[in-house]
């Protein structure tokens, strides 16, 4: 199971390929996973927003950790899977979370709750039931996407429960990182691609970054680099990947992620669950124009 100490470095968000009739793909989940762990990276989250965790059936999940498990093992590598068990019902985000510690996942990545907009003291009453499950919990604030903003005040509370074992901050700007930083705090990831050298500067101890599905090495040497204490050596880097990242998220993601993808020959569909649409031909264009098809397929 996943500690503290093991929350720094680039977590992959992984998609979920489906099939141009809308079932599972697993043959292209094993082709992607395997080519992703090929990579010197620090963890996996599955059904996270990257994952259309909203569109994808917990039977699905379950195949998916299962998948990923058996490529782990045979490619001898150790790094911990994190599981999107997060919904707007406690109830139910109690039981995802108790059938993910049952599958072997290593954490639970529990978003705020949405849409149905609760209180400060039903965000942390939310978080203290999840967190009691023994599954250890990576809470994730995103309120652009939930509806609901965690105060710095409630945040603190939340990261001192003790099943909680770091943030995934993708609250949109530096404000609740520094403000956290300004307390003794669990590990942040920056979970806002945009931000992430940025959050790297003031404090965040790495990034769960859907962008990070391509160019994955320069986003590790990026990192590596910013800890080795080339501040700005890291940020020239993190400069040549923002206008890629900027068109990754033009439009919903991870449809744009999902056409890459495909290019790469790493799925073999870019299918999406709908409501979510394909990229349209503008996006497609912008990210051709920044990603030179050498470095695509880098
Ligand atoms: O997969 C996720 O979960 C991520 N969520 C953030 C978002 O939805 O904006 C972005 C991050 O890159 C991955």
């Amino acid at each position: 199971m996943m500690k503290e100490h093991n929350v720094y470095g680039i977590f992959i968000p992984v998609i979920t390929p489906f099939s141009s009739d809308n079932k599972l793909d697993i043959q292209s989940f094993h082709k992607y996973v395997s080519h992703l762990v090929s990579h010197d990276i620090q963890g996996l989250v599955i059904n996270g927003t990257t994952g259309e965790s909203p569109t994808v059936q917990w039977e699905e999940v379950k195949q998916m950790v299962e998948v990923t498990q058996d490529i782990l093992t045979s490619m001898q590598k150790k790094i911990p899977i994190v599981v999107g068990t997060g919904t707007n019902d406690t109830y139910t985000t109690v039981k995802r979370t108790e059938l993910a510690a049952e599958l072997g996942a290593d954490a639970a990545m529990v978003v705020t709750p949405y849409y149905n907009k609760p209180t400060q003291e039903g965000i942390l009453e939310h978080f203290r039931m999840a967190s009691q499950v023994g599954l250890p919990v990576l809470v994730y604030e995103i309120p652009a996407r939930t509806g609901s903003r965690v105060t710095v005040d409630t945040m603190r509370k939340i990261m001192d429960l003790d099943g909680v074992i770091g943030l995934k901050d993708s609250s949109g700007g530096l404000e609740l990182l520094s403000a956290l930083m300004e307390y003794e705090t669990k590990p942040v990831l920056c979970g806002q691609d945009e931000y992430f050298h940025a959050m790297l500067c003031q404090g965040a101890t790495g990034g769960m970054l859907a962008s990070a599905n391509i160019h994955t090495n320069r986003f590790i040497e990026i990192y590596q680099r910013f800890a080795a204490g080339d501040i700005h050596g890291s940020r020239d880097d993190f400069k040549t990947l923002e206008p890629m990242i900027h068109h990754i998220f033009e439009e919903p993601a991870p449809a744009p992620l999902k056409w890459l993808l495909t290019r790469q020959d790493i799925i073999a569909n870019e299918q999406l669950r709908l409501p979510l649409m394909p990229v349209t031909e503008g996006v497609k264009q912008r990210l051709m124009e920044v990603l030179s098809d050498a470095s695509v397929y880098r």
